[in-house]
Formats: structure tokens, C-alpha cells, sequence
């Protein structure tokens, strides 16, 4: 399983929104878009201690992460329509999206795409490719 941690970028055109990430749903992909495994997010992510963990920033990370803007995001999702929702976590709603696939640009993908709620501000964010 393979992860991707939240973008904490914004795009001076796009509203100020920080609360979309996004994850692939399909499997017959086979490859990773980011270096980041189960392993090292829940080193993170789910370890409670009083120590701070030292994380590096999302811009300091070495990755190979793709970045979406709010618009792309938008579309993938057909304006986050309610029709779109699959689930609601912790951290906020989960729409079904479809955005062109990052290997064959020619092939459409189905996505995950999680935003980030008022409650889901309070804590760490990370998804995961199911
Ligand atoms: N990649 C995905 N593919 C398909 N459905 C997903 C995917 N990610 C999330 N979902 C759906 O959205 C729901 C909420 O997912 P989400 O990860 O936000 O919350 P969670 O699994 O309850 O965990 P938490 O909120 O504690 O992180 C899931 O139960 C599932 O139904």
C-alpha cells in the first residue's frame, strides 16, 4: 500500500483552499506515485506519543508526488457533487473521481479524493491508495 501525503502547496489563482489530496483507486496500475509506504505513515501518523515527531515539511520531502490543483480536483470530481461521495472519515468527505492516468495519458483513472474538514484541520493528514 502506498501513500500520499497531503499537499500543503497552494496556486495563487486557486481559492484558498488547502483541504483536497488525492488517492488512486485502482490497483492495476502496479506503480507508485509517491516513495512513501504504510510503514513510514504510520510512523507518523499513528504514533501517539508526548514527543514531537519531527516530519519534514511537504516541500522539504524528497518526492515524486503529483500536484493538482483545486480547479483539476474540481473537475475530477464533477464540482464535488454529492453524487460523488463515497465515504466521509475523520478528516472529512471522500469523492469518486476520474482523472487521466499518470502513466498513459490516454486512459482515464478512478481516484479517491479526499478533502480536508474543519474537524479534519486539527490533525495530520495523510491518505492512502486502497
Ligand atoms: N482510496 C479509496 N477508495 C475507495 N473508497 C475510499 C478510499 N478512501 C476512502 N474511501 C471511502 O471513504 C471512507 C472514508 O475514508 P477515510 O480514509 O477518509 O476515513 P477512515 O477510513 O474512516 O479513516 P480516518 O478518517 O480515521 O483516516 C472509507 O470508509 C471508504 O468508504
Amino acid at each position: 500500500m502506498y501513500c500520499f501525503a497531503f499537499t500543503c502547496h497552494e496556486e495563487k489563482d486557486e481559492p484558498k483552499n488547502p483541504t483536497k489530496s488525492i488517492s488512486n483507486t485502482s490497483s492495476s496500475t502496479g506503480r507508485s506515485w509517491t516513495g512513501l509506504n504504510s510503514k513510514s505513515v504510520s510512523k507518523v501518523s499513528t504514533k501517539r506519543t508526548r514527543r514531537r515527531v519531527n516530519v519534514p515539511s511537504c516541500l522539504q520531502r524528497p518526492s515524486n508526488l503529483k500536484e493538482f490543483t483545486f480547479s483539476e480536483l474540481k473537475l475530477a470530481t464533477n464540482g464535488f457533487s454529492r453524487s460523488s461521495i463515497i465515504g466521509e472519515g475523520g478528516f472529512g468527505c471522500v469523492y469518486l473521481g476520474s482523472i487521466k492516468s499518470p502513466q498513459d495519458q490516454t486512459k482515464r483513472v478512478h481516484v479517491a479524493v479526499k478533502q480536508l474538514g474543519r474537524r479534519g484541520l486539527q490533525a495530520s493528514f495523510f491518505c492512502y491508495i486502497s
